[in-house]
């Protein structure tokens, strides 16, 4: 059985309480293997390590910093195959997805920062024969990134990248639910020779991992992804500790297609939109809005191609749908599923759990599911579900729209298909998300802002958003 550790200081070391966690693989609901049951311990040996590290890892220039993300980026490269089948072992998700989406995102996210951090330049204002302003950006210090079990190492490294190129030393948390990347990419920090102390992970539980390490008074910054619940929590802790603060929460994300939309991609993109991941993806577009006119024509379509989706074995090229992470994530699904009947959705594809035979068989899947006739209002319509169920709602006119797509307490994400560039530019306006995408869905430039509002989060991630937030602006200005 394989024994995760804690990565401390440049060494792997055991975690002060002796006790394990089991972790399971959630296609056949083996344990495969065990995690530390890490604490306030192990987190304040951490910061210390990062403390330590702080001086001579943000003095370090630019470049030198950002070889040594680079490098890890071509190990990530060099050990693609070894990455996705453990990510897919730990997670669930189709090897094919992790292959060729989570775990290159992952080397992608440390090359672009690796890079981008060597372009980061700081503004000066210059106030006309008065004097001059410029200012520095620099590293806060240690910082805290937690990260969820939905994208397990393309979150992880979304977070430590920027942290680390920025400057500051980093004690990470990832999910319980899915250590086993983070514990790799351990491995290769070592092989790529990055100093010690300079990134440490801690593994456990949120509450016993997660919370001391928030409470910690030399952790400046916060980078969270995951539950808005969660998220509520940390931002009671940082507030009157005064740290920064960057959540990128849960979404309830609008598909909106028009008559005049392209038929055959709006159709395709809609069921990719809906059940990548199984669902577990916080941009998932979990609510698809559609015209009148197009209604019954789009509704066929869509569950026509929901009917040629495979549900199987993670490991099986033919698989589109793997498993949910967990059997309490696959119970708070059903709960969902119940609900939307309930409410008196009517169910038009799914709403079952999936038993596959062979190793499999005791597996954590779910159909992909479809209800219409549930009102905009409801709890179906408006709760974050984070997985394979999604709802139709026909729509007369593009306020309707609007009014549909807004009423929910998210504001992540949403997609807009017409062919109509100004109603494209005009609804877009409108929509209160963070990311909207014209005529596609999940096409990322890791240069934009990204992030959410209303209760998907607090601040912006990517490009030098990620950058600013890791950083501290220092103005100095000097009298001519
Ligand atoms: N927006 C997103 O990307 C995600 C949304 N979710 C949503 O959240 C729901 C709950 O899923 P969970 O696995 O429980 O997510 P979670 O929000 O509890 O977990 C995310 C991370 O936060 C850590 N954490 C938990 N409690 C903490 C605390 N008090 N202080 C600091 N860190 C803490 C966890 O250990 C994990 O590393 C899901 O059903 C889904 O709806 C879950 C994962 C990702
Ligand atoms: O950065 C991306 O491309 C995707 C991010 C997704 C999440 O934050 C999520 O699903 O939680």
């Amino acid at each position: 059985m394989l024994h995760l550790q804690n990565f401390i200081n440049g060494t792997f070391v055991p975690m002060a309480s002796g006790n394990y966690l089991p972790n399971l693989n959630p296609a056949t609901a083996e344990v495969f293997s065990q995690l530390p049951d890490s604490d306030e311990r192990d987190v304040q040996a951490a910061v210390e390590a990062a403390e330590a590290a702080f001086p001579a890892w943000s003095m370090l220039s630019a470049e030198k910093r950002g070889r040594y993300l680079i490098k890890l980026s071509e190990l990530i490269d060099q050990n693609l195959e070894r990455l996705a089948e453990a990510e897919t072992t730990d997670n669930g998700k189709p090897l094919k997805l992790s292959r060729t989406v989570d775990i290159p995102r992952a080397s992608s996210n440390l090359y672009f920062f690796g890079t981008g951090v060597q372009h980061f330049a700081s503004e000066s204002h210059f106030m006309e024969g008065v004097a001059v302003n410029y200012t520095v950006r620099r590293p806060l210090g240690v910082v805290a990134c937690i990260s969820p079990w939905n994208l397990p190492l393309y979150l992880f490294t979304w977070k430590i990248a920027p942290a680390l190129a920025a400057g500051n030393t980093v004690v990470a948390k990832p999910s319980e639910i899915t250590p086993y990347t983070a514990h790799l990419l351990a491995e290769l920090c070592l092989e790529a020779g990055l100093p010690a102390g300079v990134l440490n992970i801690v593994h456990g539980t949120g509450p016993k991992v997660g919370a001391p390490l928030c409470e910690h008074p030399l952790v400046k910054a916060i980078s969270f992804t995951g539950g808005t619940q969660t998220g509520k929590t940390i931002a009671r802790t940082a507030a009157p500790l005064f740290k920064k603060l960057s959540l990128e929460l849960g979404g309830k994300n609008a598909t909106v297609i028009f008559a005049d939309c392209d038929f055959e991609k709006t159709v395709a993109t809609a069921v990719q939109a809906a059940f990548a991941n199984q669902g577990q993806i916080c941009l998932c577009g979990s609510r698809i809005l559609v015209e009148g006119p197009l209604y019954e024509k789009f509704k066929e379509a869509f569950l026509a191609k929901v009917k040629t989706l495979t549900v199987g074995d993670p490991i099986q090229e033919g698989t589109n749908l793997g498993a949910l992470v967990s059997e309490a994530h696959l119970q708070k699904v059903q709960q969902y599923i119940s609900l939307a009947k309930e409410e008196g959705g009517t169910l038009l594809a799914g709403g079952e759990r999936v038993h596959l035979e062979g190793r499999c068989s005791k597996g954590y899947f779910l159909q992909p599911t479809v209800f219409e006739n549930l009102p905009h209002t409801c709890r179906t319509n408006t709760e974050e579900i984070f997985g394979p169920v999604v709802t139709l709602q026909p729509f007369e006119t593009e306020e309707e729209a609007l009014h549909s797509a807004n009423f929910t307490p998210y504001g992540l994400a949403a997609s807009v298909w017409t062919q109509d560039l100004t109603r494209a530019h005009r609804v877009a306006h409108a929509l209160q998300a963070g990311i909207v995408w014209v005529n596609t869905w999940l096409l990322r430039d890791l240069r934009t802002p990204f992030g959410g509002m209303k209760q998907s989060g607090v601040g912006r991630e990517g490009g030098w958003e990620a950058l600013r937030f890791f950083t501290e602006a220092q103005n100095v200005c000097i009298k001519l």
